[in-house]
């Protein structure tokens, strides 16, 4: 205790760093990169009103504190307008550092390793194949088709629902769940998170629209728990499941359990994170492929090549082809790194958690939290410190990525075209770190992987054209709040060739 805090912003007496704290409009992460230099220090921390945050702007600082220290380093603050009243305690990524937690990242190990996730593949081609099909006929409505795509391959794999159109009420029923979690988090504080007692207050209470508003949520926060849970426990007393997870945690957690009332939950719990964890984040990343993909007309056309080469045009790609399509390999990784979805720790899930301390908009988003204290480099850190990682830094690390900005998936390649291992993966940074580390990354590059095949091998992406028959260059805007997403970008996508749409419409006979 008697060791100097790390440097940072010097603060105001009381409310410490409050005014100093950027939006996230304002680009936060290259603020505590820039307060990093000036102070010569690859970790920073500020404070406001009492609580302490600690940005690790270099990999080495991250894997040290959040991987190496995970025990000590997993924890997640407590969110009351979120998890108490909202209801969205259940989800894996919000709860605390305990058994609960433990049980539930078994389960989605269990189905999420790498070597079980690979019987999911052709959930992902299946739905990756309607994807191309619902683009062919609606192209203007990309980021809706990408939504469809992402939600409907989540609840084939959770729980082998087969999502047809795109407004199939199961997605409706997920999509508002997650929309919830965007509205809570998006609305601003709530008194209650800083003064939890008044969770207690009774709706009809002066002041407390709070409780009708977390009301409205809950149902269908609920809803995303138990009714896709529910229907395949239906379905698996007539025998009508396919291989999911679902039916494969309840095999092999739930015939025997010594709680059963709790392992129900947990397993309920796990699936129902997937979506909330898994949906947005892959469109998402999708969203950014595409306008790197009009931005950079050369590098579809590299890839075509090689896809021309390895699949031909008379079929889409396989993942059997994988080993034999770097160049697709490099794009994935390029997507991750360029614009990551999460630039600053888990902003993914808590723009709250900061927030709920300080009451102000755009506190650093969020964390593990720190459960005891400790040092770090002669700094004392002391327990209750929120520590974010600066994904965005790591990601944008000159000496490890030259020209960071530039979208350049040959970074990742040797001059013969094979892979380069000696390139940082994105994945050590992209998905989060130590123990919290994203347990859906491996799924999620496999379905990245293969959308991205066959959208490359069978549509053109192009600028579209202005009414003064100029091609307009999209300005590469992008929304940050809850995620990091493109803002809608003007493009013109189609078929490649009339041989690329007939292999469309004979696609959507198959699926028929
Ligand atoms: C491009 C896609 C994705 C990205 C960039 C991403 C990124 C992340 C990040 C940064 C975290 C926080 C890790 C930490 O606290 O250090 C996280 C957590 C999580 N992700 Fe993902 N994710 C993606 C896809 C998925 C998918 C497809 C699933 C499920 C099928 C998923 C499920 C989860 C869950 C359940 C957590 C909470 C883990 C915990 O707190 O223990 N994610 N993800």
């Amino acid at each position: 205790r008697q060791l100097p805090h790390p440097p940072g912003p010097r603060g105001l007496p009381l409310v410490g760093n409050l005014f100093d704290i950027p939006s996230p409009q304002a680009f936060p992460w290259e603020t505590y990169l820039e307060w990093g230099r000036q102070h010569d220090s690859a970790i920073i921390r500020v404070s406001a009103l009492g609580m302490n945050v600690v940005v690790a702007n270099t990999l080495e600082v991250a894997n040290e504190l959040l991987d190496k220290r995970s025990a000590i380093y997993s924890d997640r603050p407590r969110m009351v307008m979120l998890c108490e009243l909202v209801g969205f305690g259940w989800g894996t990524a919000f709860m605390p550092y305990g058994d609960p937690w433990r049980d539930s990242r078994r389960m989605a190990h269990h189905e999420f390793s790498p070597s079980s996730v690979k019987r999911f593949r052709p959930n992902e081609h299946k739905a990756t194949r309607r994807f191309l099909f619902n683009m062919y006929h609606h192209p203007e409505k990309m980021m809706d088709n990408l939504r469809h795509l992402a939600g409907a391959t989540i609840l084939s794999i959770g729980y082998d629902i087969d999502v047809k159109s795109l407004h199939d009420h199961w997605i409706v029923t997920a999509e508002a769940a997650a929309d919830s979690i965007s509205e809570t988090t998006n609305a601003g504080s709530y008194l209650v998170d800083v003064v939890p007692i008044l969770k207690h207050l009774p709706v009809w209470f002066p002041g407390a629209g709070f409780q009708k508003q977390a009301r409205t949520w809950r149902a269908s926060v609920d809803r995303l728990l138990n009714a896709p849970y529910e229907d395949v426990q239906r379905r698996l007393v007539t025998d009508e499941v396919g291989d999911c997870a679902a039916k494969s945690l309840i095999e092999a957690f739930g015939r025997t359990p010594k709680d059963p009332a709790y392992t129900d939950y947990i397993m309920r719990a796990t699936l129902g994170s997937l979506y909330v964890g898994g949906a947005d984040t892959t469109v998402s990343a999708l969203g950014s492929f595409f306008l790197a993909m009009v931005l950079n007309p050369e590098i579809q056309e590299k890839a075509r090549k090689e896809l021309d080469h390895v699949v031909g045009s008379h079929r889409l790609p396989e993942f059997s082809d994988e080993p034999s399509l770097p160049y697709i390999d490099a794009i994935v990784k390029e997507t991750l790194r360029w614009n990551p979805v999460v630039p600053l720790g888990d902003q993914l899930l808590f723009p709250l958690s900061v927030r709920q301390y300080v009451l102000i908009e755009g506190a650093p988003d969020v964390p593990h939290m720190l459960t005891e204290d400790d040092v770090y480099n002669g700094y004392f850190l002391p327990k209750g410190t929120l520590v974010v990682a600066n994904t965005w830094a790591i990601l944008h690390d000159a000496k490890a990525y030259p020209e960071p900005s530039k979208y350049n998936p040959d970074r990742f390649l040797r001059p013969d075209g094979t892979l380069d291992p000696s390139v940082r993966d994105p994945s050590v940074a992209a998905f989060g770190f130590g123990r919290r580390i994203c347990p859906g990354r491996f799924m999620a590059v496999d379905s990245i992987w293969i959308t991205i095949a066959s959208v490359l091998s069978m549509f053109e992406i192009r600028k579209a054209v202005g009414e003064d028959g100029k091609q307009i260059t999209p300005d590469g805007e992008y929304h940050r709040a809850f995620l990091c997403h493109p803002k809608p970008f003007p493009c013109v996508i189609k078929p490649r060739s009339k041989e690329h749409e007939v292999l469309l419409m004979e696609l959507a006979q198959q699926d028929a």
